[in-house]
């Protein structure tokens, strides 16, 4: 039998039951807490997904941009971004003023990547 010393990362050990507030609630209202946590979970794991996959799109930017010499960030591009999100984020009744700096966090992280992947290249890095 293989022991293991490492906690899990692919979710088996993951309890969706876990609380501070067991035994301290009613039983029939921690049963709807749980039915709902449990669509959370679903969303949570769908931004993952789908942030993973932007991180993968954005890396490929990066690469583009540091060999052909870009800059990092593109203001006029990100202006034009938080304009159209805010728009949807109002269609959607989502507070715009969020999906705004959701975005810029998002941005700056993605903007850090393509600096690492300039050095990179710059320090004679594979360029893709
Ligand atoms: O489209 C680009 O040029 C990117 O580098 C991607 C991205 C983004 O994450 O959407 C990041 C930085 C730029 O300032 C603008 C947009």
């Amino acid at each position: 039998m293989t022991e293991q010393t490492e906690p899990r990362t692919d979710g088996i050990d993951y309890d969706p039951a876990a609380s501070s507030l067991t035994g301290q609630v009613d039983q029939g209202v921690l049963e709807e807490l749980l039915a709902i946590r449990s669509s959370i979970d679903n969303f949570d794991a769908t931004l993952v997904y789908l942030l993973a996959e932007r991180f993968k799109a954005t890396q490929r930017v990066g690469h583009l941009k540091a060999q052909y010499n870009l800059p990092a960030g593109d203001p006029g591009r990100e202006a034009s971004q938080i304009k159209r999100l805010r728009t949807l984020a109002d269609e959607a009744h989502l507070d715009p003023e969020f999906a705004e700096k959701f975005l810029n966090f998002i941005i700056s992280e993605v903007i850090l990547h393509h600096q690492a992947i300039s050095a990179f290249h710059s320090t004679g890095g594979e360029t893709s």
